[in-house]
C-alpha cells in the first residue's frame, strides 16, 4: 500500500495529519514523505491496538511480557486522544516485534531442517513422483492418482507480501498429471525395470520441482534435464545432494538470523558503466570521495561506510584478493588515503574490494550513513557489462545487501545488461530503488520519464507500482560536493548555482537548479524512509519471503514424504507376510528335499553295495567253475604249469569283469539317482534344474579293481594232487603248509618218498617173503594207478586249489567289501554332488528370505517411524508457515 492510498484513509479513526509533516521541506512539494506524528482522532478503538492484542494473544508477541505490555501501552498511548506519539516509536515497537518474531521462527526453521537433515541419513527423503517409475511399488496410489502440484507459489512480499487475509501460499493449478508425465513415466517406467528397488532414487521430477524454491536439486549435466539424471542417480547420491541443499539453507537462515539483529544496512549502487554510480554516492555523501571519470573506472566493489566503524579514522582498507576482509588483522588488506582511491578501484587484479571509512559532511539529521539508529553503508559497484553482472548478481544475492539503487543514465536508459540484472535481482529482492541520473541532460524530460517508466513496468512490475518512492529522475551534479560547488554540471547544460544545497537559498531562483535539488533531496527522503522506516521490509521482507519459501519446501518434501512413508508402511506389512510365509513353505521344502534327498542316496547307495557284494561273492566263489572255458584247455601233464597259470589269469580276469559290470550296474543306478534328485529340484527350485546334466561315463576311470590282477597266487606241486583223497580227510592244509616247506628244501619227491616209507613199514609187518611175492606187485600197480589218477585229475583238481586259494588271497585283502565300498560311495558321491547343489540352493533362498524378511521388518520399522515424523513436520511446517505469514510487517503505515 503506497502513502497515497493510507492518506485516502483519511476517515480511518487514526489518521495522518499531513500537516505535520517534517519541516525540513515545503508542504506542497513533500507528497512522498513519511508522516514524523501520528495524531489520535476520535479516541475510539485503535486498529493498532487491537491488532498488538491480537498478535499478542497469538502467541506471537514479544519475548517477555514486560516487553509486550510495553508495546501494548504504546499502542494504547498512540490511541488516546489529541496526544502525538512519534510515529517512529511506535515503528520501532512493531519492528522489534517483527523481528524477535521472525527471529523465532527462523529457529524453528533451523530446528526443523537440521531434524530433516538427521532424518535423511536414516531414510533417505523421497525426491521421486508417485507416479511414473515408481508407480510399480505404489499399487495403492494407482487407484487413486496423484495429484501433482503443478504450480505451487509463495507470494513474494512488497504489496504481496502475506497478510492474515491472504494466505500466502497459493495453487493455482493442481492437476493429474497424466499426458504431461508421460514421456517422463515411460522413460522412468523402462529405467526402473533394470534398476533394482533399492537403489530407486528419491527424487522428484520437475513436475513437482518448480514448488521446491530453496530445496530444489538443480540437476544438469550437459544436454541432460533432471528427469533424465534422475533416474541414474543412486538414492544414497540424491541424499548427499538434499544434505547439501538442506546444509546451505541452514547456513543462509543463519545469516538471515544474524541479519535481523543486525542493526545496520547496506546498499548497493549498481547500474551501467559510466551511468554516474560514483557521482551519485558522492552527492549523497556531500563529499567527492569516489573516483568520477568519462571512462570506466569503477572495478572493484567500494563500500562506504561510515569513519565511526573505524574509530573515527578516516582511510582506505584495499581487501586482498584471496583475503576475508577483518578490519582488526592488516594482514587482510593494505591502508591507504583517499587521494589513491582512483588507483586502487580502476585495478581489480590487486584487490578484490575496499572499504572507504568517511566521515560526515551533514549533521545527523540529513547524515545517510549514520542517522542515529542505524548505520547504512553504501556500495559502489563496478559498472554493469557482460562479464560484471553475473558477479553483482550475485553479489546482490547475498544476503547481507538490504536495498538494491538501480543507477540508469537518462541518456542511455536500459541497456541489454541492465534488463538483465533487473530481471535477476527483482526476483531476489523484493524492491529496486531506480535512480534516473543524468536528468539533467535531457531535454524533453517528459518522454524520457515515460520511456523509461514504460520500462520499468516491463523490468519491475513491483516497482512500477510504486514509483512515485521507488523511481527517481535526478541529476547527481546538481548537488554541491566540496570540490563541486553548486550547480556546476558536467556538461554544462544546468548553470551554476547558490553556494548551499538548498534550492531556497538561489538568490536567482533558477528554476532548474532549484528543481533538481528539490528531486536529489526528494530522492534522499525516499531513500533514507526506504531504509529506515522501512527496514521491516527491507531487513525483514526477505527473511520472512525466505522463511515462507524454506517452510514452504519443508512442508511439500514433509507431505510427499509423508504418502511415501505412508506407501511403504503399507508395502512394507503386505511384505513382510508375504515373506513370512514363503520364509515358512521353504524351510518346510528345505526339510523335505533334505529327507528326501538322503533317503535317495541311501537306498541307491545300499542296492548297488549289496549288488556288487552279493555278485563279487558269486563270481569269486565260482571262479574254478570254468572247465568248460574253451580258453583254457589243458594242454597235458607236461604244461600243467602253464595250465595253472592260464587258469589263475581266468579266473582274475572274471572277477575283473564281474568289477565292471557291477561299476555299469552303479552307473545305472546313479543315472537314476541323479534323475530322482533333478525332479526334486524342478519341484522346489524351478528351472534353473532343467539343465542339470550328469555323465555316467566319467564315474569309475580310476581302475583299482587293478589289484585283483596284481594279487599274488603261486602254484605248488601240491596244487596239482587232491590230497584228502589220499589221506581220506580234510587236514589239508597241515599237509599242505609241511609239503610246502619240503617241496622248499628237498624239491617235490620228498612228500612222495615220505608216503613210499610209510608203505615199507607196513610191508615190514607182513613179513619179508610175503611182502616181497605179493605185495610188490601190488604196491607197483596200485602206485601205476594212484599216478594215473593224479594225472587224470590235475585239471579238476588245480581248478579248485587255485580257485580256493585265489578266493582266500582275496578274502585276505577283503576285495569284495573293499570294491562294494568303493562302487556304491562312488553312487553316494555323484548323487550328493546334485543333492547339496539343491541343499545349498534352497539355504541360499532361505537365507535370502531371511534378510528380505529382515530388511523389511526394518523399512516398515523406519517407515513408521517415518511417517510419525513426517506427519508432525508437516503440522509444525504449516504451523510455523501460517505463523510467518501473518506477520504483517507493514502494519505501522496501513493506519
Ligand atoms: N551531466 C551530468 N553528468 C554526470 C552526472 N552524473 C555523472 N555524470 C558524469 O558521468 C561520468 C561518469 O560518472 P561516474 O560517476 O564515474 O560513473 P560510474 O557509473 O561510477 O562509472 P563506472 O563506475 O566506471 O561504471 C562522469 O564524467 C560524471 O561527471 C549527472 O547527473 N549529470
Amino acid at each position: 500500500m503506497n502513502q497515497d492510498q493510507s492518506i485516502d484513509k483519511g476517515k480511518s479513526p487514526i489518521s495522518i495529519d499531513r500537516d505535520e509533516l517534517s519541516d525540513d521541506e515545503p508542504k506542497k512539494n513533500q507528497p512522498s514523505s513519511r508522516p514524523q506524528y501520528m495524531t489520535v482522532g476520535s479516541g475510539s478503538t485503535s486498529l493498532h491496538a487491537a491488532r498488538f492484542r491480537a498478535m499478542l494473544d497469538s502467541g506471537y508477541g514479544g519475548s517477555t511480557t514486560e516487553d509486550a505490555e510495553q508495546i501494548a501501552a504504546a499502542a494504547d498511548m498512540a490511541i488516546q486522544p489529541g496526544l502525538p506519539i512519534q510515529a517512529k516509536s511506535i515503528e520501532q515497537l512493531w519492528y522489534d516485534r517483527h523481528r524477535a518474531a521472525l527471529g523465532r521462527s527462523v529457529d524453528r526453521a533451523i530446528h526443523l531442517l537440521r531434524s530433516l537433515q538427521e532424518m535423511n541419513v536414516s531414510w533417505n527423503i523421497y525426491y521421486l513422483p508417485l507416479d511414473g517409475a515408481e508407480a510399480d511399488l505404489s499399487g495403492a496410489l494407482k487407484s487413486r492418482p496423484y495429484l501433482q502440484r503443478t504450480h505451487s507459489t509463495v507470494l513474494p512480499s512488497s504489496s504481496t507480501i502475506p497478510s492474515a487475509t491472504s494466505p500466502p501460499i497459493r495453487r493455482s493449478e493442481t492437476s493429474y498429471q497424466e499426458n504431461a508425465t508421460a514421456e517422463s513415466r515411460r522413460m522412468g517406467e523402462k529405467q526402473m525395470e533394470s534398476v533394482p528397488r533399492e537403489s530407486v532414487p528419491r527424487l522428484l521430477t520437475p513436475q513437482v520441482t518448480p514448488q521446491l524454491a530453496v530445496l530444489n536439486l538443480d540437476l544438469k549435466v550437459g544436454h541432460l534435464h533432471q528427469a533424465e539424471l534422475i533416474h541414474t542417480l543412486e538414492r544414497s547420491s540424491v541424499a548427499t545432494l538434499l544434505d547439501d541443499k538442506i546444509r546451505s539453507a541452514v547456513g543462509h537462515l543463519q545469516s538471515l538470523r544474524g541479519r535481523i539483529e543486525d542493526l545496520s544496512s547496506k546498499v548497493l549502487i549498481t547500474g551501467d558503466v559510466n551511468a554516474g554510480k560514483s557521482t551519485f554516492c558522492n552527492a549523497l555523501l556531500r563529499r567527492k570521495i569516489l573516483p568520477e571519470d568519462q571512462q570506466p573506472c569503477t572495478a572493484i566493489f567500494c563500500e562506504v561506510l561510515h569513519a565511526m566503524e573505524n574509530e573515527g579514522v578516516e582511510e582506505v582498507h584495499a581487501v586482498h584478493l584471496e583475503a576475508a576482509y577483518n578490519r582488526r588483522d592488516e594482514q587482510t588488506y593494505d591502508t591507504y588515503a583517499f587521494e589513491r582511491l582512483e588507483d586502487i578501484v580502476s585495478d581489480n587484479t590487486k584487490y578484490k574490494q575496499c572499504k572507504v571509512y568517511v566521515g560526515e559532511t551533514q549533521g545527523t539529521n540529513q547524515s545517510l550513513l549514520n542517522n542515529g539508529a542505524v548505520q547504512i553503508t553504501l556500495i559502489d559497484a563496478p559498472g554493469l557489462n557482460s562479464h560484471t553482472t553475473k558477479t553483482t548478481a550475485v553479489f546482490v544475492r547475498q544476503e547481507e545487501i538490504d536495498v538494491v539503487v538501480f543507477v540508469i543514465s537518462a541518456s542511455n536508459h536500459f541497456t541489454i545488461s541492465a534488463q538483465d540484472f533487473i530481471t535477476t535481482a527483482a526476483a531476489e529482492k523484493a524492491y529496486l530503488f531506480m535512480v534516473v541520473n543524468g536528468f539533467d541532460t535531457i531535454k524533453d524530460k517528459e518522454r524520457c520519464e515515460k520511456m523509461i517508466l514504460s520500462q520499468i513496468r516491463g523490468l519491475s512490475p513491483q516497482t512500477f507500482k510504486e514509483s512515485s518512492e521507488l523511481v527517481h529522475f535526478v541529476s547527481s551534479h546538481a548537488i554541491p560536493t566540496e570540490d563541486r560547488p553548486h550547480g556546476a554540471s558536467g556538461d554544462g547544460s544546468t548553470s551554476g548555482g547558490s553556494s548551499g544545497d538548498d534550492p531556497n537559498d538561489d538568490p536567482k531562483g533558477r528554476g532548474k537548479d532549484v528543481e533538481s535539488i528539490r528531486n536529489f533531496k526528494r530522492l534522499e527522503e525516499s531513500l533514507r524512509n526506504f531504509i529506515l522506516e522501512k527496514r521491516a521490509r527491507t531487513k525483514l521482507a526477505p527473511a520472512k519471503h525466505y522463511l515462507l519459501n524454506i517452510l514452504n519446501d519443508i512442508n511439500v518434501l514433509a507431505t510427499v514424504n509423508c504418502e511415501v512413508a505412508q506407501l511403504e508402511l503399507d508395502k512394507g506389512i503386505q511384505a513382510l507376510e508375504e515373506l513370512e510365509s514363503q520364509l515358512k513353505s521353504r524351510k518346510e521344502a528345505q526339510n523335505e528335499v533334505h529327507n528326501e534327498t538322503e533317503n535317495a542316496i541311501d537306498e541307491m547307495y545300499q542296492n548297488v553295495y549289496n549288488h556288487t557284494r552279493s555278485t563279487l561273492t558269486r563270481v569269486i566263489t565260482h571262479a574254478g567253475d570254468n572247465s568248460d572255458d574253451p580258453s583254457v584247455l589243458y594242454p597235458g601233464l607236461f604244461g600243467a604249469f602253464r595250465y595253472s597259470e592260464d587258469l589263475k589269469q581266468a579266473m582274475l580276469t572274471q572277477i575283473a569283469a564281474s568289477v565292471t559290470s557291477c561299476e555299469e550296474h552303479a552307473r545305472g543306478s546313479a543315472v537314476r539317482g541323479v534323475n530322482v534328485i533333478k525332479q526334486l529340484g524342478l519341484l522346489h527350485l524351478g528351472s534353473e534344474y532343467e539343465n542339470l546334466t550328469f555323465r555316467p561315463a566319467a564315474m569309475f576311470r580310476r581302475k583299482e579293481d587293478e589289484l585283483a590282477r596284481q594279487i599274488n597266487v603261486p602254484t605248488s606241486l601240491l596244487d596239482f594232487i587232491d590230497w584228502p583223497v589220499f589221506f581220506g580227510g580234510e587236514n589239508f592244509s597241515e599237509i599242505d603248509m609241511a609239503l610246502k616247506v619240503a617241496t622248499a628244501v628237498g624239491g617235490g619227491w620228498i612228500g612222495f618218498n615220505t608216503w613210499m616209507d610209510q608203505a615199507f613199514l607196513a610191508a615190514k609187518l607182513l613179513g619179508n617173503i610175503n611182502l616181497r611175492q605179493v605185495v610188490f606187485p601190488s604196491i607197483v600197480v596200485t602206485g601205476l594207478a594212484a599216478i594215473t589218477y593224479i594225472v587224470w585229475r590235475i585239471p579238476t583238481v588245480l581248478q579248485r586249489r587255485l580257485s580256493t586259494k585265489v578266493a582266500s588271497e582275496l578274502a585276505e585283502i577283503d576285495y569284495v567289501h573293499t570294491n562294494a565300498t568303493r562302487i556304491s560311495g562312488s553312487v553316494r558321491k555323484v548323487l550328493r554332488i546334485p543333492a547339496d547343489n539343491i541343499r545349498l540352493s534352497l539355504d541360499r533362498v532361505v537365507k535370502g528370505l531371511g534378510e528380505r524378511r529382515d530388511e523389511s521388518m526394518r523399512l516398515k520399522a523406519q517407515s513408521r517411524v517415518a511417517l510419525t515424523y513426517f506427519g508432525n513436520l508437516v503440522q509444525e511446517s504449516v504451523k510455523q508457515k501460517t505463523l510467518v505469514a501473518d506477520l504483517d510487517l507493514e502494519a505501522p503505515t496501513q493506519v
